[in-house]
């Protein structure tokens, strides 16, 4: 391992060459001082020694089993042998033997990096002593020679970087400094690289401050100052301008100081850097060009270092969300707060999606908080401009552009064109299905979408005067608790009213007024929420109207930006149109009351309010559609002509008017009671058995018996007959001939006497 370390040393340091050491005088020298014929410098190698230094033989190498040196090396000390011949390890060796007929030896090691890899050794062919002195001169000579064998090395190291460094476009310069910096070296290349030649900067033919501008020189100065003042490293660009050509050179300065902390000397490396001057200068231009070509275009600028979360913006950017350039804050943050709630998602994703590679710009529109409380819409176009060495993004750079008005008017007729469509399609579903409720229902979240509000509602008044109420067609489902749960439920039931008006919507039905309100609580009129009801932050009131009378209204509620009187102004059309179908609703209803109005007067007998017998031919064939047992019966007042004749007329109506009531009276529905002209009244009377029904035709008859009419001061006594035909099922029964047969009957009862109840047989 030793011998290895030792080896590699000899390598290192070329001792295996063939060159010389270069140090065959000094061997000369020491041969007189000496007074041996031979003195020689071996370096032992793996199998032989060479002799690099050497007096007084033409040897150049033995082998190493033969050699003396090599003992030294081994035990790395020196070594004398006084008579060869006679010393037992060497006796028989071919050198002591032969040629060179060594006799004496003494070897002292070379030792290079604490490894001894030869010895300077004397050598004389007759026996000879050495004293402790002598031998101590020997060792220092072996020192010497060690310390040459290292400073040769760092020698010919320094030679081959020099010569490098003059075919290389650095030029190496040295300055001195004792009491100035003085140039003591310039490497060969700086006629070539500098335009200057080393021989005239070194004999002072040429000051660097006669070829460099004044600019420069100040630079070059100042480097030195602050050599002289302890700064160790320093570097600076200068521009140096010989007959022949302008050049830009960087300079890398070092400074060397003393042990006591004075400048010794500085060394700098000057490099041509023209070119990229060149490109920088282009690059400055460019940027320059660039940014007032921005500035010009109105766009706004960001530079975004990711890992740095640094967003550097112009002041363009700035002004567009209002925000003072001064204090402004780079972080992505703050960038992100003013990104509009709504948008927020998109521009993340679009972020996400440029980042991970999958597109190759980030191009997106999106609203930003400006700090007067607006939204401006900016597009955003930006890229990545520098990536890791693993090709992931560490910044990207972009413009915003502020396309608010543009946004803002496209928005408007985009909107505009969606509120005419879903007005349409308001109309349109209720004349398919005639229902204004399921209509509004559709709408709703549309008219949530248009205007840009979280919930909605639409009702339509109904009732008169005190009693109106607003019926709710149409609300955003918000259930909180119980309570709400029921009314949501009323409202699924289309049975949801709201009746108190003093409120912030109800302001809207009071006053027929839009209602804006856009800070919670503001409004005078505001009664809060109940608890547990999501806040309403703004709200928007919009009445409908016909002619001045409020019919209805539309509430919104929390808007992102604030409701705007132009808000109300868009929404018009959907007011009106709304208008539209609650009048076409109100006359549908009113029509439908005035038909029902005439249709009962078609059947109502007007004197007694029954049944005519039109209706009762109705009511009959109804009841013919049916199963059970009962009986048709037809009334008649028995001498009615004789109370007509006797107190008159009018007497007459009220005889038929209180027999009527009786006859109502004892006949509820299901049964069917009618007057069917003149002093005759139709009847059905249903139930199990004839005889059930018998009872309650006595009842009747017995009834009008036992009743007196009391016309003016007279009383009159009336009594009816009754002809009845019980029927087994109704069903599908022929009401006209059974109502004949009854008739028979009935005119059986006068025959018989009147006051009777006969059934047909
Ligand atoms: N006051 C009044 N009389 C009416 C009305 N309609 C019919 N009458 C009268 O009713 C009378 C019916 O008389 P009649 O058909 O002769 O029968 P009656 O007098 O009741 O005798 P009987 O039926 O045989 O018991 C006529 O005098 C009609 O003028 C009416 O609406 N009001």
């Amino acid at each position: 391992m030793n011998d290895q370390t030792r080896l590699k040393t000899i390598d290192d340091f070329m001792l295996n060459s063939e060159l010389p050491l270069d140090l065959d005088d000094l061997m000369a020298i020491l041969a007189e001082a000496y007074q041996v014929p031979i003195a020689l410098i071996g370096i032992v190698g793996q199998y032989e020694e060479t002799f690099k230094a050497k007096f007084g033989t033409d040897l150049a190498r033995i082998n190493r089993e033969h050699a003396f040196c090599s003992r030294v090396v081994d035990e790395k000390k020196q070594l004398v042998v006084c008579n060869a011949k006679e010393d037992p390890r060497f006796s028989d060796n071919p050198l002591v033997t032969g040629e060179p007929n060594i006799c004496f030896y003494a070897g002292t090691p070379i030792r290079i990096n604490d490894q001894v890899v030869g010895a300077v050794c004397l050598i004389d062919s007759k026996p000879r002593e050495m004293d402790e002195k002598r031998l101590k001169l020997l060792e220092r000579v072996g020192a010497l020679v060690s310390q040459h064998i290292s400073l040769s090395r760092e020698h010919e190291a320094l030679k081959r970087e020099h010569g490098l460094i003059e075919k290389s476009p650095i030029v190496l310069a040295t300055w001195r400094y004792d009491t100035s910096l003085r140039l003591v070296h310039i490497s060969n290349n700086s006629e070539r690289v500098l335009g200057i030649s080393a021989h005239d900067l070194l004999e002072g033919l040429v000051e660097l401050s006669d070829v460099i501008t004044q600019e420069a020189d100040n630079a070059f100065t100042f480097a030195m100052q602050a050599h002289m003042e302890g700064v160790e490293s320093h570097s600076c660009r200068l521009q140096i301008t010989t007959p022949s050509r302008t050049i830009w050179v960087s300079m890398i300065s070092t400074a060397n100081f003393r042990e006591d902390g004075a400048l010794y000397s500085v060394q700098a490396f000057l490099f041509d850097t023209s070119d990229q001057k060149y490109v920088e200068d282009k690059l400055n231009k460019t940027n320059q060009r660039m940014r007032l070509l921005l500035e010009a275009s109105e766009l706004g600028t960001w530079d975004w270092n990711l890992a740095a979360d640094v967003n550097q913006v112009n002041k363009r950017w700035c002004d567009i969300v209002g925000i003072e350039y001064e204090y402004y804050d780079t972080s992505a943050r703050f960038f992100r707060q003013l990104i509009h709630p709504a948008d927020y998602v998109n521009v993340e994703k679009m972020l996400h999606d440029h980042l991970k590679g999958k597109t190759s710009v980030f191009n997106t529109t999106f609203r930003m908080k400006h700090t007067n409380d607006s939204w401006v819409w900016v597009e955003s176009y930006g890229k990545t401009v520098e990536t890791d060495e693993r090709g992931r993004p560490v910044r990207i750079a972009g413009i915003h552009r502020d396309i608010t008005e543009r946004m803002e008017r496209e928005l408007h007729e985009k909107k505009k064109t969606q509120l005419l469509q879903f007005i349409n399609k308001t109309r349109a579903s209720y004349l398919q299905n005639n229902d204004l409720t399921l209509a509004c229902q559709t709408v709703l979240p549309e008219l949530i979408d248009i205007s840009d509000s979280q919930f909605a509602f639409i009702g339509q008044m109904k009732g008169e005067g005190e009693t109106s109420r607003l019926f709710i067609h149409a609300i955003s489902e918000i259930v909180w608790d119980s309570s709400s749960f029921t009314q949501y439920n009323e409202y699924k039931k289309r049975n949801l009213y709201f009746s108190n008006f003093n409120n912030l919507f109800g302001t809207t039905i009071v006053t027929g007024e839009v209602t804006i309100s856009n800070v919670s609580g503001s409004h005078p009129n505001s009664k809060g929420v109940p608890k547990g009801h999501p806040r309403i932050s703004r709200f928007l009131g919009l009445p409908i109207k016909i002619k001045d009378r409020v019919v209805g209204m539309i509430g919104l509620a929390n808007k992102f930006d604030v409701y705007t009187v132009e808000d109300a102004e868009f929404l018009q059309p959907l007011l009106d149109a709304l208008a539209g179908l609650f009048y076409a609703v109100e006359l549908e209803e009113g029509r439908a009351i005035a038909e029902e109005k005439l249709r009962r007067l078609a059947m109502t007998d007007s004197l007694t309010g029954l049944y005519n017998r039109r209706a009762f031919v109705d009511e009959c064939n109804k009841v013919s559609q049916r199963h059970g047992s009962g009986c048709v019966a037809i009334i008649d007042v028995d001498h009615f002509k004789k109370v007509n004749d006797t107190y008159g007329h009018d007497a007459g109506d009220q005889a038929l008017i209180l027999i009527a009531g009786k006859i109502a009276k004892q006949n509820q529905a299901p049964g069917v009671v009618a007057r069917l002209g003149g002093e005759e009244f139709g009847l059905v009377v249903f139930g199990e058995t004839k005889e059930e029904i018998h009872v309650q035709l006595e009842a009747l008859r017995i009834a009008v018996e036992e009743s007196t009419l009391t016309y003016e001061s007279d009383k009159i006594s009336l009594t009816i007959s009754i002809g009845a035909a019980f029927i087994e099922d109704t069903f599908g029964v022929d009401f006209s001939s059974l109502l004949s047969d009854a008739d028979k009957s009935l005119y059986l009862a006068k025959e018989k006497g009147r006051n009777k109840v006969v059934w047909v047989s």
